[in-house]
């Protein structure tokens, strides 16, 4: 479909918990990877937008940071993040990981199902106080018998806020039709805002750092994939078709140096290995990638880093 025949056009915020699969979910709508996917909490740290088309409407996914109870400054800025985005959309997706709410009516949620449903009753209390009516997306049904979500739609809609269930399986692509035909049809009329064919407006910079810090988060262990980030220092596009990134890898701690470099530098070789592959596969094109690794204890209250990764920073 041409850019022509787009009539209309907006935003989708997509709202949830951490581990909800919101990022999953962008990317099936999108179809192609644009938000980073990883088992752990907390990817995204920016609102990431996909530009999906269904029919004549074109959507932005805002994928927003987890809402999730803020303590240290760079939390409450993700909070924030994220709440500035659903407060600009026309539709806003409550995401739940429904296996959690199924997992405490039989009993047996585990600590970190429990956090999920805490942080979805924080959302539905957000959203009370907001006014806001919202879409409900019960993810992750592939995880369970479908009579077993009776009961949990009952209790999610007590509170009075969502307008319209749905089930998905972000994963296996089941139900995500009619929440994409739902999301369509609340678009408003008007020209498209994206030339279609773009996939995500984060500049190609951010989203090749953020490829790389999806490897650290799926190889590092413990608290020191959030104790990190990575930066795109330089980007060379070459006469031979190919592009040379450079991208520095800050971390708060020698220590932690050493972790991210490995026995004879052999995880971050392996780490460069794996964003190197992703990033030749959605730039269609040959890629040198360069990493290094620097100490800087104070990042994380630096002013500039924040504003490097889209956040505001007097939060
Ligand atoms: N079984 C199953 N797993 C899913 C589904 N959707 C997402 N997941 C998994 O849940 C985990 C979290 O998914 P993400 O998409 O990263 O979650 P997120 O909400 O974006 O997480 P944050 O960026 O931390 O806020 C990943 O391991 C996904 O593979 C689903 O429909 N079914």
């Amino acid at each position: 479909m041409t850019e022509t025949e787009i009539r209309r056009a907006g935003f989708c915020a997509v709202i949830g918990a951490p581990n909800a699969g919101k990022s999953t979910l962008t990317n099936r709508l999108v179809g192609a990877k644009v938000a980073i996917v990883t088992h752990k909490v907390q990817t995204t740290r920016f609102p990431v937008r996909g530009v999906a088309q269904v029919g004549d409407a074109q959507i932005v996914i805002v994928d927003t940071p987890g809402i999730f109870a803020a303590k240290r400054r760079l939390d409450r800025a993700m909070v924030k993040a994220a709440w500035g985005g659903a407060d600009e959309a026309d539709c806003v997706v409550h995401l739940v990981d429904a296996s959690a709410w199924v997992a405490e009516q039989t009993g047996r949620p585990s600590g970190a199902q429990r956090h999920s449903l805490e942080d979805d009753r924080r959302v539905i209390e957000q959203l009370k106080e907001a006014g806001k009516r919202v879409f409900l997306a019960l993810n992750k049904i592939d995880l369970f018998p479908h009579d077993q979500v009776l009961p949990v739609i009952a209790a999610l809609s007590e509170a009075g806020v969502y307008e319209e269930t749905f089930l998905i399986s972000a994963e296996n692509g089941e139900g995500v039709d009619r929440l994409e035909a739902a999301i369509a049809a609340r678009m408003p009329e008007g020209p498209a805002l994206y030339p279609p064919d773009q996939i995500a407006d984060l500049p190609m910079r951010l989203l090749a750092a953020e490829v790389t810090r999806e490897k650290l988060m799926l190889r590092l262990h413990q608290e020191l994939p959030y104790q990190l980030m990575v930066d795109t220092e330089s980007w060379e596009e070459r006469g031979d078709g190919s592009v040379r990134i450079q991208q520095v890898i800050i971390v708060g701690r020698d220590g932690h140096k050493a972790m991210v470099l490995g026995k004879g530098g052999s995880l971050i070789k392996e780490i460069g290995r794996l964003a190197r592959l992703d990033l030749t596969q959605m730039l269609e094109r040959p890629v040198h990638l360069f990493l290094f690794v620097k100490v800087d204890e104070r990042w994380q209250e630096k002013r500039e880093r924040y504003q490097g990764i889209g956040l505001e920073f007097d939060v």
